[in-house]
């Protein structure tokens, strides 16, 4: 499919309800299929990707349904998932694919893991390799570090596990395990990563040890069905927090924002180049605060950024390659070589797309150097079925001086698959 992206001359006005959180959608299906007794999630993601985390629980037996963005989990705890009798598809989600490998690891039953072909690239052995340190059973292509994977459910043993990378996958992955496991499990890390699964499990009635860099579970314990409000994906956020601040005569509010500090790295981002913004009405909803966003057009400033702030805003670094196109002065990101193992090498695919529309970027091994003020004009480019370059390149779009024709656009519903409504209402 091609989308036409005609230079809209436009500015931004109004209001958005930002679409729940993916990584808390995912876990939270998760979490009520291995729990006992009904979880209700309210705000749910009805995004591709949460979507194939509800078939892979549904496959193996557990009852959920779906009414809108309402979710009900019939919860018959962990040893009440069956075997599957069908392969189970995680789609084009990496969260999917590494979490469920951890439960599945301590099961009693035989299972198999498939994907789309970008999932078929993905590096697995950063969670097979830990998993079979506690026990499990998994083999797939190349060893075990790719899909097609089978899991041969077994008994597992905690471990003290120190991943190499940042990853709340890895961490998630290695945690779920150990809460089937004997023993104690707990994961180190470099810097921290995202900590919706330590903050869930406390609210599904698992104590989690956390601090800055490490998580601690006890096995055996049990999971109680729960109700979960999830907030706004601050990762949907900032596309329009970046196109509010870069389309000119634009003042946008986009409500119901989640500001989990291990993801809000887009928000010290946004001070360092000078973006004008003001958060309001924050609170805390189902342990995780939230609020809304004020963001005008502003006269952005190069920067850097690297180190621990990577994790807090890994999927951000496409659309904020955008902004810092904008800006005045150079932009480096270094640090982020796990871009290049993302739903697509999203160092290549962002310089390469960018600079079809007149960007300056050069990549580097982990990161990109993005010369500031460069207007772009219109072309051909493509979001190479990446949901966030699909989106990020449709934000580009709307200061080219003329059309963009966008090729995959349907990437997108992967995770915001009401993006080209919520950008229309907002389009004056
Ligand atoms: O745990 C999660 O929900 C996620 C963790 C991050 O991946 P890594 O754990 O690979 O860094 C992120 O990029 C992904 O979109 C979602
Ligand atoms: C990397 C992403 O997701 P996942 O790893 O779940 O495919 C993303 O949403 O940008």
């Amino acid at each position: 499919m091609t989308k036409v992206l005609e230079s809209q001359k436009v500015s931004l006005k109004g209001e958005i309800a930002i679409p729940g959180d993916k990584s808390i959608s995912h876990r939270a299906v998760m979490f009520g299929s291995i729990a006992e007794g009904k979880t209700t999630v309210h705000n749910f993601l009805e995004g591709e990707d949460c979507l194939s985390t509800i078939e892979c629980f549904r496959a193996m037996g557990v009852e959920i349904n779906r009414t809108e963005d309402v979710v009900e989990i019939n919860g018959r705890g962990f040893n009440g998932l069956k075997e599957p009798s069908q392969l189970l598809d995680v789609g084009n989600s990496g969260t999917t694919t590494r979490l469920i490998l951890g439960l599945l690891a301590g099961t009693d039953f035989h299972s198999c893991l498939i994907g789309d072909d970008s999932i078929a690239k993905r590096p697995m052995a950063r969670v097979t390799v830990p998993l079979r340190l506690m026990g499990a059973k998994i083999d797939g292509r190349e060893n075990g570090q790719y899909t097609p994977l089978a899991v041969r459910g077994h008994a597992l043993k905690g471990i003290t596990y120190e991943s190499p990378v940042a990853s709340a996958q890895i961490k998630s992955a290695i945690l779920l395990a150990g809460i089937n496991a004997e023993g104690k499990t707990t994961v180190k890390e470099p810097h921290k990563s995202r900590d919706h699964t330590e903050r869930m499990l406390g609210a599904f009635g698992v104590e989690v040890e956390s601090d800055e860099t490490s998580a601690s579970v006890e096995g055996g314990q049990t999971l109680k069905g729960t109700t979960v409000n999830v907030p706004g994906d601050i990762s949907s956020a900032a596309f329009f927090l970046v196109a509010g601040a870069i389309v000119p005569n634009s003042r946008i509010r986009l409500q119901n924002v989640g500001l989990n500090p291990t993801r809000t790295g887009i928000v010290d981002v946004l001070d360092m180049m000078n973006v004008k913004y003001k958060i309001e009405a924050e609170r805390v909803e189902s342990g995780e605060p939230v609020g809304d966003f004020v963001v005008e057009t502003s006269d952005i400033k190069g920067t850097e950024i690297s180190g621990d702030l990577i994790p807090r805003l890994i999927d951000e670094i496409p659309i904020i390659a955008l902004l810092a196109t904008q800006a005045e002065g150079e932009t480096i990101i270094k640090d982020a070589a796990e871009l290049r193992v993302k739903e697509t090498d999203r160092i290549s695919t962002v310089a390469t797309e960018l600079n079809k529309l007149g960007a300056d970027i050069t990549p580097t091994e982990d990161g990109m150097i993005i010369k500031g003020g460069t207007p772009l004009h219109g072309g051909n480019i493509d979001s190479h079925g990446d949901h966030r370059i699909g989106m990020m390149l449709a934000v580009a779009s709307l200061i080219t001086s003329s059309k963009v024709e966008l090729e995959r656009p349907e990437a997108i519903s992967v995770s915001y698959p009401t993006f080209f409504e919520h950008l229309a209402k907002l389009s004056r």
